[in-house]
């Protein structure tokens, strides 16, 4: 029996002597290394926080004291250490969170993906902290150099710096990467500090001594006075030069660092000092992502941010390549459309490759700019570029889209900014939980006036509908598609005028042509599949793809007009989606057919394969069938005009068609 299995709470660290830790810390990688090969998950960024984690709870007592993860992806340490053994359920349907789970443990507390928002928990629970008496329990907040360029952080930084008495200690995870090596000032700035600085100067005893002494030599007559300034003037010229005067120390933040994040001893040292400090104290802690795994130190891209199922012997794939990828084609569309326009420009949120920008950028280096994990600043800056003649392509996560709301609305459509918005991993995503559905994104850009949404249902219409979205110079143009393989190419019966795609018409000599079936982006082979379903019970039906699904199309209207019941299948929040949409439009058009809005419903799904998540919110071809047959046949809700020989359900006469 190794030393991981003896460790149930983190009170079981405090026995183990320098040999043990050290022997657990080995044993914790190799664990990393053996099981989420097996599963797949964040390898690379936990490998990188082994010991920075032991030492926060050997410091720090969990729960009494609150440890806060930023983003949460480095937190399978923290479960190893408060009870989670049982990896194999990993990020798996009703398994274990790849994040930190209250439903788990008392030992978690922010379950979001979202990055850069530790630092607002740690104030929120510090300021709760003090006026309920408690001000004694400690907040530990770990954030990595990525989430530090998130300006929310900053936000946080402004105020815990202006308490004096607030025991946050921010636990700066410094990698020197987010997936890439991170971008800009503060990467640079902390960079510059990666030479040993000796950490004893945040001790209030050095304090206390330091101010006598500084006292002692200012009222010492002129020889104090000019003794005093001589060595404030080498102090400040060493820091100037050798140790760069702290952005964190000017903002009133004590620092400490930078730390060797992989030495226990120092990391220990570190952050006793900061517990003893008793206000609000930075720990720079300098670690390796991937660190003492050497496939993962290898992978220049990423250091193994997130693997799939991989050999744990040589880090590869196990699984071959499956169909091509959404990514893959909006990456080869991009390159060749910014080829053929120099005022299309690239704009990525720290995720240069998983957004699919990487081959823009190879060929285009100038046009294509990293701005750190800031989706807000990526929007207002895109405004700003198309003020300046250029065609931004802002490509983020669905997910990610939510933080920048207001500067979509208020920077980019307000001032009718013509910036194309790229959503990758729309809809239901799977294994990241209920943070990284791109599920709110419909709904949410709904409401943006003039704003052009495009949900391509396959790898022609995303090729086809991000080309149209670069021409729209005048407005927000918006193109969402899922996470991983593209579907099959859905070929349409015909194209009407307004760019609405046929895709199934009622059988041919059938007289009643009863639903109208609206497929959203990658919804359309389910749609068809409902069709076809509802044909073998007797109900016809015409299947559209909209392609365009803002502004709604006349076509939709006057197609909804001439049926019995229109269903809208979205993979989205059906409450103020596009088929909510429709039916506004269709209202205000006088157009009374009855509209379902199946989609996804308004609640935080837990994580699980798409395809299971998709199945337990019954967004399948099995369920939306029985739902239509149950309300056609059962004439659950009376319709426009009811199916010919069947008698009004309300007036009692039978129908003329
Ligand atoms: C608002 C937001 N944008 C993008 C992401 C995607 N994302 C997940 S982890 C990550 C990099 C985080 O870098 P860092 O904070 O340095 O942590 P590390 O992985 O290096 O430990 C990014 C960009 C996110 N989680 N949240
Ligand atoms: C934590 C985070 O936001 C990302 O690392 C995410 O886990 C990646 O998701 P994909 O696997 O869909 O790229
Ligand atoms: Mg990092």
């Amino acid at each position: 029996m190794g030393l991981l299995e003896t460790i149930r709470t983190p009170k079981d660290l405090a026995t183990l002597g320098t040999l043990e830790l050290e022997q657990l810390a080995g044993e914790i990688r190799s664990f990393l290394i053996t099981n989420v090969a097996q599963t797949g998950g964040h390898l690379g960024p936990n490998l990188g926080v082994v010991e920075l984690t032991m030492a926060i709870h050997r410091i720090f007592e969990s729960p009494r004291d609150s440890i806060v993860f930023d983003t949460g992806h480095q937190s399978y340490v923290h479960k190893l250490l408060t009870g989670r053994q049982d990896f194999s359920t990993l990020r798996q349907e009703g398994g274990l969170s790849g994040y930190p789970d209250r439903g788990e443990s008392e030992h978690d507390i922010v379950e979001s993906s979202h990055a850069s928002s530790s630092l607002s928990w740690a104030d929120g629970i510090s300021r709760a902290r003090q006026l309920t008496g408690e001000e004694d329990r400690y907040v530990v907040a770990v954030v990595g150099d990525g989430a530090l360029t998130g300006g929310m952080a900053w936000e946080a930084i402004n105020n815990i710096a202006a308490d004096k008495r607030r025991r946050v200690v921010i636990v700066v995870n410094d990698n020197g990467r987010s997936y890439a090596p991170t971008v800009g000032g503060l990467a640079d700035y902390l960079a510059s500090l990666r030479p040993t600085i000796d950490s004893f100067r945040a001790t209030p005893a050095y304090e206390v001594a330091l101010d006598r002494w500084k006292k002692r030599l200012q009222n010492g007559g002129p020889l104090g006075q000019f003794t005093y300034r001589s060595l404030h003037a080498m102090k400040k010229g060493i820091k100037d030069w050798w140790a760069p005067q702290g952005m964190f120390e000017d903002l009133g933040m004590k620092y400490i660092g930078p730390v060797d994040g992989h030495n226990l001893q120092a990391l220990e040292n570190a952050l006793t000092t900061a517990r003893h400090y008793g206000g609000p104290v930075i720990v720079h802690a300098m670690t390796e992502k991937g660190h003492g795994y050497a496939p993962a130190r290898a992978h220049e891209d990423d250091q193994f941010h997130a693997v799939g199922v991989i050999d744990p012997e040589t880090g590869e794939p196990t699984a071959s390549p499956g169909a091509q990828s959404w990514t893959s084609v909006f990456a080869e569309e991009i390159a060749d459309i910014a080829d053929e326009r120099k005022d299309i420009v690239g704009i990525t949120g720290a995720m240069l490759i998983p957004v699919g920008l990487h081959k823009f950028a190879a060929r285009h280096p100038e046009r294509v700019f990293d701005v750190g994990i800031a989706e807000q600043h990526a929007l207002t800056s895109a405004a700003g570029m198309a003020f300046g003649g250029l065609h931004p392509v802002v490509a983020v996560y669905a997910t990610f889209l939510n933080r920048a709301f207001d500067q979509l609305l208020m920077d980019v459509a307000l001032h009718r900014a013509g910036v194309t918005i790229v959503l990758d991993r729309a809809g239901v995503t799977g294994p990241d939980g209920a943070s990284h559905h791109g599920m709110w994104d419909m709904a949410m850009v709904q409401i943006v006036p003039g704003l052009h949404l495009a949900a391509p249902r396959d790898a022609t219409r995303l090729r086809e509908e991000l080309r149209e979205a670069v021409a729209i110079g005048d407005a927000p143009s918006v193109v969402r598609f899922s996470r991983g393989s593209v579907g099959k190419e859905v070929e349409a019966i015909e194209r009407l005028s307004d760019g609405v795609d046929v895709l199934a018409r009622r059988p041919e000599g059938s007289t009643e042509n009863d639903v109208l079936i609206v497929s959203v982006g990658a919804m359309s082979e389910l749609a068809l599949d409902v069709a076809a379903r509802l044909g073998s019970q007797g109900i016809s039906s015409t299947v559209v793809d909209p392609r365009w699904v803002l502004p709604v199309r006349k076509s939709i209207i006057a197609l909804a007009a001439r049926h019995r019941l229109v269903v809208c299948i979205e993979d989205g929040v059906r409450a103020g989606g596009v088929g909510s949409r429709i039916r506004q439009e269709m209202r205000a058009a006088g157009v009374d057919t009855a509209l379902n809005e199946v989609g996804l419903p308004v609640e935080f799904l837990a994580h699980g394969t798409r395809s299971q998540v998709l199945e337990r919110v019954g967004l399948t071809a099995q369920q939306i069938t029985h739902d239509i047959v149950a309300q056609v046949l059962g004439t659950k809700v009376p319709f426009a005009r009811p199916l010919p020989g069947q008698a009004h359900p309300t007036t009692g006469s039978l129908p003329t068609l």
